[in-house]
């Protein structure tokens, strides 16, 4: 998965996924400009298998992190000397998430979501909708919600892995929730903020708490 070769930087003409443009507006009188980009709603899932108290997320090669790393690395060209900066630094830790692209219920989605990355059956039943927030403000704008889902090891049905019809190249990773405060805040693991929130919800309103 991190064997990853051949790197450059194109410019961007159309594409699938993402559309930047430009606002123009007058705040208090004061012309102003903002460039955006649109892309996609999405749904995020903590995953918590209470078979065995872990909690479930994917590893995945992200090229836009891997592109951020070359650079921190002094690779800012369009070709990327992948020798200099090996593919493992574009692996990042997140919970399970896929786009809105299709029309059903945000729950749905979450549904697929969780049985194509790591291979879950759940049923409806077992989601619960966490909150829903701006998955960016400066640029995108869209909306983000956050799934709870509750599994257990006879629900699991596949290896997952993602769709690999679309590529999608997807390890899935288990941490124990007792380590998982610790796995949230060490900077030195690549995340998402996305990741650290949902952990943090869980210990605040899920975890069972002691008696002092
Ligand atoms: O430029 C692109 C963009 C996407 N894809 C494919 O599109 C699919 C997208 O996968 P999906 O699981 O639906 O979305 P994620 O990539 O997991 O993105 C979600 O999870 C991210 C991490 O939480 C968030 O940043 C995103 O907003 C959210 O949509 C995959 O098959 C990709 O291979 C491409 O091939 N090229
Ligand atoms: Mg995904």
């Amino acid at each position: 998965m991190d064997k990853i070769s051949s790197v450059s930087k194109v410019e961007l003409t159309n594409s699938d996924f993402v559309k930047p443009f430009r606002i123009l507006y007058e705040q208090d009188g004061t012309k102003k400009i903002w460039d955006c980009i649109k892309i996609h709603d999405s749904v995020t899932i903590l995953i918590h298998n209470v078979s065995r108290d872990v909690f479930v997320l994917v590893k995945q090669f992200r090229p836009a992190v891997y592109i951020n790393q070359a650079a921190s690395h002094g690779e800012t060209g369009s070709e990327v000397n992948t020798e200099k900066v090996p593919g493992h630094l574009g692996l990042v830790y997140e919970l399970c998430a896929g786009i809105v692209d299709k029309n059903c219920g945000w729950n749905e989605i979450a549904q697929m979501e969780v049985l194509e990355e790591c291979g879950y059956q759940v049923p409806l039943s077992c989601l619960e909708e966490i909150t829903l927030a701006r998955g960016g403000t400066g640029v995108t704008g869209t909306k983000q919600a956050f799934y709870y889902a509750r599994v257990t090891d006879d629900m699991k049905v596949s290896a997952g892995g993602g769709n690999v019809d679309e590529g999608e190249m997807i390890e899935v990773v288990e941490i124990s929730v007792a380590e998982s405060l610790t796995f949230a805040m060490d900077q030195s693991i690549e995340k998402p903020v996305g990741l650290i929130f949902a952990f943090l919800w869980y210990h605040q309103y899920k975890a069972p708490k002691s008696i002092s």
